[in-house]
């Protein structure tokens, strides 16, 4: 047995997968590869901000509303147009067209009197008031996207801006789900027999994964039969589809946890087997010689979500060459009591104390077949191996439950 931090350094003992070029809007929740910079300034041209009139400030430098500086009206532009040149005067100027060169402010159109071809200006205004600068978004030449970065909508905002269409990204493991254990039913309709269960552990990594836009294909349920799992995983390698297989159950030491001897026989390096972590303590990770990762996931729910949460997220992450995640620090407002020598995974509940600060609850129920408490949970609580009794006051390491890819920069930079 080796500890979580052993697990995850030999886990994470890999190459990223290879690049690819993808369109920007087929981009979302993928890590650039690439540095871009913006082959254009945007905004491309000097224009206004308000629906209004064009003006050179220094003309209404004396204006007020009994003195108005009354100017004619010289042209006018809409978005879209191409840029005018100034005439004098003032100039109608829409939300988004060009300023015609000479004019430095706008004049929103509520703050004047228009009368015929004449409007009516009561108070000065600063230079370059309601006008948007050329290159004052991005100028020719600045970082839009780095390597690292996840490509989320507000990327994309700004590679569309700047007139990207394609992005260099990792590309993203190809996951096949199998689960294991002839005491599964997965059909709702069918009601158990005494000795079945409902199949929990499948629905949740698939929808897990699915939020988390990995997306994973389905392998099937193999009932604990050692030659029909080695026959289906052998199809799952032949078809040379998946990045990282993933198992659930038939990892312990029954008489039916027959995955370690299989992977064995079919080639793969059993990179370790049974880690200091509760729940989930069998999980099994190993690689076949042309760099298939294997994790076998122990069956029970919580050891099942604890197990994709700290083996096979990391994991993923790294594949796409991203760092490791760290947690976010919040004070326990319960006590907790653990096993010395195994690092604790806790269904817990995150929030913000009256001082603004972050604070932890860990609810009762943690053993791993327990599923309602992960209903109020939002975070897992975790605790070193070392300890056995940690006090309320104290500071712990807490994981969002789901991380949510677009906020992973601002919570764990
Ligand atoms: N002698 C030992 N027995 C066990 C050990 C051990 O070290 N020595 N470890 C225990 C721990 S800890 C865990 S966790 C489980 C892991 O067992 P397996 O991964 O081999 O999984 P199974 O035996 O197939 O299932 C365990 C448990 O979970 C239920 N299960 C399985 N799949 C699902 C599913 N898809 N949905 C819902 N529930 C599922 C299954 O019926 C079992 O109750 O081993 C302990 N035993
Ligand atoms: O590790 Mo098991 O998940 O304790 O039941």
């Amino acid at each position: 047995m080796i500890s979580y931090s052993e697990a995850l350094k030999r886990l994470l003992h890999c190459a990223p997968l290879p690049t690819t070029s993808l369109p920007i809007q087929q981009a979302c929740g993928f890590v650039t590869a690439d540095r871009i910079t913006s082959p254009q300034s945007v905004p491309p041209f000097t224009n206004s901000s308000m629906d209004g009139f064009a003006i050179r400030s220094e003309e209404l430098a004396t204006a007020t509303p009994n003195a108005p500086v009354i100017l004619t009206i010289v042209g006018s532009t809409a978005a879209g147009e191409s840029p005018a040149n100034a005439k004098g005067g003032t100039w109608e100027i829409m939300t988004g067209a060009a300023l015609p060169q000479g004019y430095d402010a706008v004049v929103k159109i509520e703050d004047v009197e228009c009368v015929g071809d004449r409007v009516r200006f009561t108070a000065p205004i600063g230079k370059g008031e309601n006008v948007r600068l050329a290159g004052q978004d991005f100028n020719l030449g600045d970082v839009v996207v780095s390597p690292g970065d996840i490509i989320g909508p507000a990327q994309i905002m700004a590679l569309a801006a700047v007139g990207q269409k394609n992005v260099t990204v990792h590309r993203k493991p190809s996951i096949t789900l199998l689960n294991t254990g002839k005491e599964l039913v997965q059909n709702t309709d069918i009601p158990l027999k005494p000795g079945q269960i409902r199949d929990a552990s499948g629905p949740y990594l698939m929808t897990m994964l699915e939020a988390l836009r990995y997306g994973a294909n389905y392998g099937g349920l193999v009932p604990d039969d050692d030659k029909l799992f080695r026959a289906r995983l052998e199809d799952i390698l032949a078809e040379g589809a998946a990045d990282v297989v993933i198992s659930t159950g038939a990892v312990s030491a029954g008489k039916f946890d027959f995955i370690p001897d299989i992977l064995r026989t079919l080639g793969a390096e059993i990179v370790f087997h049974k880690v200091t972590n509760r729940p989930g303590k069998p999980v099994l990770y190993a690689r076949f010689a042309n760099g298939i990762h294997y994790l076998g996931l122990p069956g029970n729910p919580v050891s099942t979500a604890v197990g994709s949460r700290f083996f096979a997220l990391p994991l993923f992450r790294h594949l796409q060459a991203l760092p490791e995640e760290k947690p976010l620090m919040a004070r326990l407002l319960t006590q907790t009591r653990k096993v010395q020598g195994l690092r604790f995974f806790c269904k817990a509940h995150a929030s913000v104390s009256e001082d603004q600060s972050l604070q932890v609850e860990v609810f009762d129920g943690q053993e791993s077949f327990r599923i309602k408490p992960m209903l109020q949970a939002n975070c897992w609580a975790v605790f070193d191996e070392d300890r056995s009794e940690i006090a309320p006051g104290e500071t712990v390491a807490i994981y969002p439950l789901m991380p949510d890819r677009w906020m992973l920069r601002p919570l764990y930079a």
